[in-house]
This record gives C-alpha cells, structure tokens and sequence, in this order.
C-alpha cells in the first residue's frame, strides 16, 4: 500500500519478473519464495495486471475456454478441461455473466468488477502458486471493489498466496490482508502483519491511529507527502524519513528473524494443481485456437461492421451521383480517371484506417499472452489474415457493387467482376500496411496520425497526379511501392482496354488504349499490375510480423547484487 507513485507497480513488477527489459536498466537483487531462492520451473506466477484487456466480442466464457486450451496441459480431455472452466467460473462468480460477451466502449458488456474478476480467472487457469495483482480495485465502485477482493481472499484461503497492491482501500477491505507492506517514494515505511500490530509499530513511533478512523487512511495520512506549501512539505517529508528510518533499524535487527521464520512457514498447498508440466500446444492447433477467435472477433463486431458497410454503400453513391453515367464524350476519359484514383482511394483509406483504429489494441491483449508463451506469433498473424477475409473482402465489394453501374464504367461483365477483384487485393495490401503502422505505432493515437500520412505520399504518386515517367529520380522507387498506382493502373487498364470514345479533332483520344498510353500505362497489363499489388501486400505482412517478432515482450533479468544489497533497480546513464 502507498501513495501514488509510491513505486508499488515496479515493486510488483520486480517480483513478479515483469519489468520490463531495457538496455538502461541494471536488476539486482535476491528473490526468496518461503525462504527458498525462486525457481520459475517451480513457482508459477500469476500477474493481474491494472488493465483489463480482452477481445471484446468472446463471452466469458469463451475468453475462459480458449485461455485453458491454449495454457492446460493436453493430458486433459475436452470435459474435463470444461468441467474446470466452470469450477472457476463458479470459484469468480462469474456464472451470471458466463455467456455475456465482454464488450468494449462501443457496446456493453460486462461490468467493470466482472472483468477484473475476469483478468483474475484468466491468470488462475495456470493454477499459479503466487498471484500477483497490481490495484485491482482501481475504477471499480466500492460493491464491485468489496467483491474483487472478497474473490482473492478466497484464493488465499485456498492456498494461493495474493499479493496485491492497492492506494487506499476502505475499512473492510483493509481488513483482508494478512500482511502489509507501506511503501512511500520508492522506501519501506513498514512491512509485516497488518491489523493490530501495524497500528501498534505506528503508535511506539509516536503516531497513534485516532479511534474509528480506517487504518489504511491513516497509513495514507502519515506516509504522505504535502505539497501545498513549503511549511507542510518540510514537515511531513522529516516525518516520512523518520518513519523511513526508523523501518531501517528495525529490520536489520529482525531480517534473521524473518528469514527464519519464512523457512518454517513453508507449507503443503490445499490446491490441486492441474498443470502437469506445461508445454506449449502444436502449431496447427494454436492456428485452429486462434482462427476461431480472430473469426468471432470480425464477425460479431456489429457496430464496426455496421459503420463499415455505411461509409462503403454511402461513398459508392456519392462517387456514383458525382461521375453519374459517364458516356463516351473526350471529357469523360478525364472523369473515368478522376474516379478510378477516388475509387483507389476510398478503398485504400477505408483498410488502413478500420485496420490502425483495431490493431494497437488487440496487439496490447497479444503481447500479454504472448509473454506467458500461451501461442507463437506465426499462428497468430495467419489465422487473423484468414479469419478477415470474407468480412474484409465484403466492403470493397459493396462499394464496387454500388459504384459500377451507377458510373457507367466499362459495360463487359468481366470487367465489373475484375474491378472488383482489384480494389479487394487493394483493401488487403492497405490493411497489411495497417498491420506494420499498428506494429510501428505505441497507441491508436498515434498510428492514426503515422498511417494516413505515409498513404498520402502514396497517393500523390499514385500514377494520377504525377505521371510515372516525370517522376524525379530520387523519388522514382516511391511509385513502385505505391499500393495505390498499382490498384489504380490494373483499374485503369481494366476500364479502358477496348473503349472507344466520339472524337471531333484530330489530337483527340479515339481508343482508350490511347489515354492508356498518355499515363504511361501502354506497356502493361492487369496481371502485372496485380502482382506488383500481392508484392506488396507480402512486404507489409512479412514486416508486419518481423517488427512484432522484434519487439516480442522481454523482462529484465534479476542478476545476483553485490554483497549487502537487497533488490535494487539502476536507472544508468546513457
Ligand atoms: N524504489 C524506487 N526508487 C526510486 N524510484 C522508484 C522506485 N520504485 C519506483 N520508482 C519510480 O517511481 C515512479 C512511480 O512508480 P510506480 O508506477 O511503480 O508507482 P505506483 O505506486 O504504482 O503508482 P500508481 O499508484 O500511480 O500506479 C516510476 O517512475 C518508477 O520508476
């Protein structure tokens, strides 16, 4: 317990391995489990982390189901690893809402309490010995906190050891800890029973707990720093160092002491493990896992699907009101141009964006589950390709659908259904390119500002704008990996092969292989045109999965500390 930024989380995250790796930092220190140096093949550690994250469209108990194929060991038949789906469930409380689906901030789902809860059963599917849990009350209301920590209470009694930072909990839930550690800017201010003997270590310090006051406020009280004027800072940063002090006697008189009695307490765990020596399940079951998943995911998400197919029907009309029935005048070979690079466009922009906007968030779930080596990375990314196709290849369908007739463009059968084709290979290869801006970018935030604007430099040499043979030299590679010219050149040699426009004057374009040739598109064709797409649409999912291959989650390594330290974490100088 301690203020905020008191170092809780880092702490928790020493401990539980989880800090993560950085060329800048040095760990030292020793890590006992009951007296005994930690062994990870040995203790299994869970971590709650404050953030709750999931894939918003699986019910909880699908969330739970896939968790226990993905970490159970396989000696466990399907019932059986169902029947301990439902025992956590019941052992959370979570029957209630075993068939909701989790949810997100578009559409409700489970509440703030049954997701920590969740978070919880989720880590508990490993059977760990230690769990750890960083606030788990934190944004929760005080029936859904009370019930949070009424749950891992439960797991303590059950054998579980639960250590769990918090801020400053109320009365009753204070009253669950066993033990209590106090931290206030990164120091020790107290660590050992909590309950009575914390408020009587306090009160021969000088610091009695004023009656029918909560024990954790007043701890909050006395470890606090106060800022609001220089008096007050002075002031209780003296009464923190001495309290901070004074900690430091007591333990190195007592450390023996509790070093030994850690030994003894060492004890025979009530829980059943259920692991028996975990290992990671096959390559082509952890794409059948995923693909399930990566599929319910893109086919329950009504609202984003909905939206989607909105802006595809609405800008297929749009564009098609705007280029209504183009004939065959000399201004209409400007016009199928001028809509062939908006259909390019739209398509493109429409992938890329519907990709940035998801992918950073999903990345955070898979990261973590990644981290506990639940799957590899290759099922994964290709089980998310599969699952989308069908929903991804839908809109740009709808969109062409729409526009096609209402534009007039080339009236062979062939062509619409090639027109199509095109702008879907388009859509994958935007989308590809989503997936390495998503790698690339921190947080949705900032991947909707990076991926736009790389796709505008491809835009402006999209074949349009600047005509491939003006190109400047430096810039000549720019179109060659230009999503968009590629789509918009197979689209133009699609409408215009075999066109005949009405011609007056002799410099007029009789023959759309004429205006092929004046883009500089005489000498190639459509396949080319679509290999060049399929290149790149390679390109962006290889770099896709070699920038999150490279950045696979690593924790720093707790190397053993000179002598006479204890865990101590080095920020060094660059
Ligand atoms: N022992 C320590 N000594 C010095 N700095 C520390 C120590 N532990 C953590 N810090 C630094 O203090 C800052 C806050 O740490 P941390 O996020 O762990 O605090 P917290 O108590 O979990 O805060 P919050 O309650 O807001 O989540 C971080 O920048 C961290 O690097």
């Amino acid at each position: 317990m301690g203020p905020s930024g008191s170092g809780k989380t880092t702490l928790l995250n020493v401990l539980a391995g989880q800090l993560s790796a950085s060329s800048r930092l040095k760990l030292t220190g020793h890590l006992y489990v009951n007296g005994k140096p930690f062994v990870s093949s040995t203790h299994k550690v869970a971590y709650v982390r404050q953030e709750d994250l999931f894939f918003s469209q699986l019910t909880v108990r699908e969330t739970l189901s896939l968790a226990s194929e993905l970490q159970l060991s396989n000696s466990l038949t399907h019932d059986e690893r169902m029947q301990y789906v439902d025992d956590i469930l019941y052992r959370l409380g979570l029957v209630s809402c075993a068939d909701t689906r989790v949810g997100d901030a578009k559409v409700r789902g489970i509440s703030g309490g049954e997701k920590k809860r969740l978070s919880i059963a989720c880590e508990l599917i490993a059977s760990p010995s230690v769990i750890f849990a960083d606030e788990p009350t934190t944004g929760l209301d005080a029936f859904q906190a009370e019930r949070v920590m009424e749950t891992l209470q439960n797991l303590a009694v059950d054998g579980h050891t639960v250590i769990c930072s918090i801020h400053q909990p109320r009365g009753s839930i204070y009253a669950k800890f066993d033990d209590l550690i106090l931290l206030a800017e990164g120091s020790l201010v107290y660590a050992g029973p909590a309950g009575d003997q914390a408020l009587t270590y306090f009160t021969e310090l000088g610091h009695p707990c004023p009656q029918h006051v909560n024990p954790a406020e007043f701890f909050a009280d006395i470890i606090s720093v106060d800022y609001s004027s220089p008096d007050n800072e002075a002031k209780t940063r003296a009464r923190l160092e001495s309290l901070v002090e004074a900690f430091n006697k007591k333990r190195s008189t007592e450390s023996d002491k509790v070093h030994e009695s850690a030994s003894k307490s060492t004890q025979g765990s009530t829980r059943k493990a259920v692991l028996a020596g975990r290992k990671r399940i096959g390559w082509w079951k952890q794409f059948r896992l995923l693909l399930r998943r990566a599929w319910l995911q893109a086919t329950r998400d009504g609202p984003t699907n909905k939206v989607r197919a909105n802006m595809s029907i609405s800008s297929a009309i749009i564009f098609g009101s705007i280029f209504w029935r183009m004939g065959f005048l000399q201004t209409a070979i400007q016009d199928r141009m001028g809509l062939l690079q908006v259909a390019a466009i739209n398509t493109a922009m429409a992938a890329l964006t519907k990709t940035v906007n998801i992918f950073p968030k999903e990345r955070q779930v898979v990261d973590r589950e990644r981290a506990k080596d639940s799957y590899a990375l290759g099922p994964y990314l290709f089980s998310k390709l599969i699952a989308e196709i069908p929903v991804s290849a839908s809109f740009p369908l709808m969109f062409g659908t729409i526009l096609y007739p209402m534009a007039g463009l080339n009236p062979v059968l062939n062509r619409f259904f090639q027109f199509c084709g095109i702008i879907t290979v388009e859509a994958f290869a935007a989308s590809a390119m989503g997936l390495t801006v998503g790698a690339i970018a921190p947080t949705t935030e900032a991947a909707m500002a990076l991926g736009p604007s790389i796709m505008t430099v491809f835009i402006v040499f999209g074949g349009y704008y600047v005509n491939s043979e003006n190109t400047p030299a430096v810039f000549q590679w720019i179109p060659r990996v230009s999503l968009i010219r590629w789509a918009f050149q197979a689209l133009c040699l699609n409408e215009f092969r075999g066109l005949k426009f009405e011609h007056q004057h002799t410099y007029d374009i009789e023959t759309g292989e004429q205006a092929l040739e004046r883009m500089s598109f005489g000498k190639s064709s459509i396949k080319e045109a679509l290999l060049e797409e399929c290149r790149i649409l390679l390109f962006w999912y290889c770099l896709s999965y070699t920038l999150l291959k490279r950045n696979t989650p690593r924790f720093q390594k707790l190397d053993a500390p000179c002598p006479n330290t204890s865990v101590k974490i080095e920020e060094m100088n660059e």
